[in-house]
């Protein structure tokens, strides 16, 4: 793997389009088309390029996706030297195999671990970076204008955002929206989050697609020195996601009320209307639109923390129990979260569960749940509701899913993706519970899916009218 810097598009614009490429390498615009298509320039050109880009050589090594090449023009010298950062690098992003990736850096001058995902959403930064549910995770935005709206008090999904970091292609501008209060690199700087730009994001991506998410460092040090090896050490040591529960350290420590209704333009976020039905929703790394989303749906809402047994949820008499979103493997979650929901499900109070409540709801009811080869994270995701035959689209955040011949009789499949085939929810046929792998809250995302709420809502009515 070659260090991703600038794509060869972007190679040809800083020269002045294809022609003058063709021009400055002594080569036919034909040739120049290949490059494109194989999105490689053959090494031998690099020195024009320099010569009229000013560029670095590391700089100038464009991704070639292992999927993609053409064999002629793949690039056939020797990659650069990666291990010296480029003129002007203040950051690296290296590779659980050694890779390093120069670039920008900005937010906090630190250094984090963690799986390397991507989010295809264009919109809705800042309530991505504030989802619990990305604990252990440093986030490389495909959307290449990230920071442009800045950041605000009010997009945001939880206390203390939970990311590690973020990735993204342009440097960040100046925010350029009326409902900024900050620039998002202050922003994250007061969270500790470091962020790295320069990259070659759509490389990036295409490397996760074919190979998987990678583990890996972002390093953002403030006096500009880079122990690259004790860096690859890092990347290369760190676990992964599978067997980890990050459920507990993103929960709430003690129980609370939640109160706060949805967000109206121009109004902000409404106080929640009349409360008609008493919900205990159990905080895994909750989003705070999930909770949002139940007090306007008339949901009495206490929260508690991932740990609470069936006996503390179901001493709250609540007539109904919320399964919320979050990180980590819900295989390790489930060791103290499948026993607590079977209680509860045993009481026959209606169950509903998102994204990470979707997974261990499934465990709770027998399924097993597995480790996506490609997570699915972005606002635009179509899902399949298998009774209506319509087609929502949706905001995801997750890397595993439910495996759907692992689920017993009594479970029946509600809902699938459109892109892949895996499960996207799940109904007992035997008693009131089910769940979605999507987000129905959006924020960010579209707000298809809300008539799931409204769908818990009923279910309790109908509980409580039986
Ligand atoms: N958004 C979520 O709840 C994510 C669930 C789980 N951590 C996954 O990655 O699949």
């Amino acid at each position: 793997m070659t260090p991703v810097m600038r794509s060869v598009e972007d190679i040809i614009a800083l020269m002045g389009g294809p022609e003058a490429v063709a021009e400055r390498c002594g080569v036919g615009t034909e040739a120049v088309r290949k490059w494109r298509q194989a999105r490689a320039i053959p090494a031998k050109h690099w020195p024009a390029v320099i010569a009229a880009t000013g560029l670095s050589l590391a700089e100038l090594s464009p991704s070639t996706p292992p999927s993609e090449p053409s064999p002629e023009t793949r690039m056939s010298a020797p990659a650069p030297q990666t291990d010296q950062p480029p003129a002007g690098a203040t950051a690296a992003l290296v590779l659980g195999d050694g890779t390093v990736l120069w670039g920008l850096g900005f937010g906090a001058n630190t250094t984090s671990t963690g799986e390397i995902c991507f989010n295809t959403g264009m919109t809705g930064y800042q309530e991505t970076l504030t989802d619990p549910s990305y604990a252990g995770q440093i986030i490389t935005f495909t959307f290449p204008h990230i920071g442009n709206v800045g950041a605000n008090a009010e997009d945001v999904e939880s206390i203390t955002p939970a990311a590690r970091g973020l990735v993204v292609k342009l440097d960040l501008t100046e925010p350029a929206n009326y409902r900024a209060t900050r620039h998002l690199d202050a922003w994250l700087k007061s969270y500790g989050i470091p962020g790295i730009a320069g990259i070659d994001t759509r490389a990036l991506t295409a490397r996760i697609r074919d190979g998987g998410a990678p583990n890996g460092v972002l390093a953002f040090p403030a006096d500009g020195r880079f122990d690259l090896p004790a860096l690859k050490a890092q990347a290369a040591g760190w676990p992964g996601l599978e067997g980890m529960d990050l459920a507990k350290e993103v929960t709430c420590r003690q129980s609370y009320q939640w109160s706060e209704g949805l967000w109206a333009w121009g109004q902000g976020y409404a106080k929640a209307p009349a409360k008609a039905h008493k919900v205990v929703a159990i905080d895994y790394g909750a989003k705070h639109n999930i909770l949002r989303c139940l007090a306007d749906a008339g949901c009495d809402v206490t929260v508690l923390p991932a740990t609470a047994t069936a006996e503390e949820i179901l001493a709250q008499n609540p007539d109904g129990v919320f399964l919320s979103n979050g990180p980590g493997d819900p295989a390790a979650t489930g060791v103290y979260a499948v026993p607590a929901i079977q209680g509860v499900l045993a009481s026959g109070k209606p169950v509903f569960g998102i994204c990470l409540g979707h997974q261990l709801l499934a465990l709770a009811l027998g399924g097993k749940t597995f480790k996506l080869d490609r997570g699915h994270r972005g606002a635009n995701q179509p899902v399949k509701d298998l009774a209506t035959g319509r087609v929502e689209i949706t905001s995801q955040n997750h890397g595993f899913a439910v495996d759907e011949k692992s689920l017993p009789e009594s479970v029946k499949v509600t809902h699938i993706s459109l892109f892949d085939g895996s499960n996207e929810g799940i109904a007992a046929t035997d008693r009131p519970a089910f769940s979605v792998q999507y987000h129905p809250e959006a924020s960010p995302g579209p707000s298809d899916s809300h008539y799931l709420f409204r769908r818990f809502v009923e279910m309790i009515e109908q509980h409580k009218a039986a």
